[in-house]
């Protein structure tokens, strides 16, 4: 029996492991993480997140997305790892260090009632060189800002941004109606993003406020996307659009984020919620 913890950020539900206690062969997570996410024959959720131990902070997160492959990092997944281990007793601290895929953030932690209600992080710097997102570019040491791309013989505009893992982020005029189902696939799958891409679809409400539905690279559309928040934040920093502190509305909630240009670091600040607790046989 494994047992797990379904939680959600803005509604992206993830299901949560405890590996220290759960030891399961590297080789047997991406079947695994298949399995559970399927939301007929399963727990049901985005993905997989998996809490582990750490030397180099006081947690680890490995993620995996619904189709069974790993992320470099997951936003609204960072803040469900914070409300984990603090309602769980495993950290009484309310500034925490999580690592994911080599990489540290520092989280702050808003407890209400002995119990996490919101989570501000640290989310770094954004990443803007082509050949580091990685997306191919003539100058792949340069920036991508709205250049042109074409997907399924329409023309859109693109500016890359990786937060840790990679976005592509298209400006449009009505984000509610957008054919997702169409483009999103075309641009995680265009062969301009050797490792395929979250592709964010952004309309721009004023200077402050914007509205963002999310494709995301392993999963396929999801109600909200932390890191995807943060690339649209910097994206429409960098086209002159928006200014550098942004409410973003998802269809699962809503994040504060804040693009610090003098110490060039990004924040996020939003929910984390735990759904429930089970045992499944595996
Ligand atoms: N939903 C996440 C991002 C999850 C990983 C992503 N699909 C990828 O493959 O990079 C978030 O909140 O950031």
């Amino acid at each position: 029996m494994l047992k797990f913890t379904k939680m959600h950020g803005c509604g992206n539900d993830y299901i949560y492991i405890d590996g220290a206690r759960e030891r399961i062969p590297a080789e047997q997570k991406p079947e695994l993480v298949r399995r559970l996410s399927d939301r007929h024959f399963g727990i049901g959720g985005d993905g997989v997140i998996f809490i582990n131990p750490s030397d180099q902070a006081d947690f680890e997160m490995e993620m995996y997305n619904m189709d069974g492959t790993r992320a470099e990092m997951c936003g609204n997944g960072i803040r469900c790892v914070a409300k984990y281990v603090y309602d769980k007793g495993l950290t009484d601290q309310t500034q925490i260090s999580v690592i994911s895929a080599g990489r540290i953030k520092y989280l702050d932690l808003h407890v209400e009632n002995g119990r996490v209600s919101t989570v501000k992080v640290n989310m770094g710097e954004p990443i803007l060189k082509a050949c580091e997102i990685p997306v191919l570019a003539e100058d792949e040491k340069g920036e991508v800002i709205a250049e042109p791309i074409e997907i399924e013989g329409k023309a859109y505009r693109m500016t890359c941004v990786s937060m840790g893992n990679p976005h592509a982020v298209v400006f449009v005029e009505d984000v509610q109606d957008f054919p997702l189902e169409q483009v999103g696939p075309g641009l995680e799958k265009h062969p301009r993003f050797p490792k395929r891409v979250n592709a964010e679809f952004v309309k721009i409400l004023d200077e402050e406020t914007i509205e963002m539905r999310v494709w995301e690279r392993g999963t396929g559309e999801t109600l909200a996307c932390g890191t995807g928040a943060c690339a649209a934040a910097v994206a429409c920093s960098l086209n002159g659009l928006t200014k550098d502190t942004v409410t973003v509305k998802l269809l699962g909630g809503t994040l504060q984020i804040q693009w610090d240009k003098a110490e060039n670091r990004v924040y996020m600040t939003g929910p984390a919620t735990t759904v429930f607790e089970g045992e499944i046989e595996i």
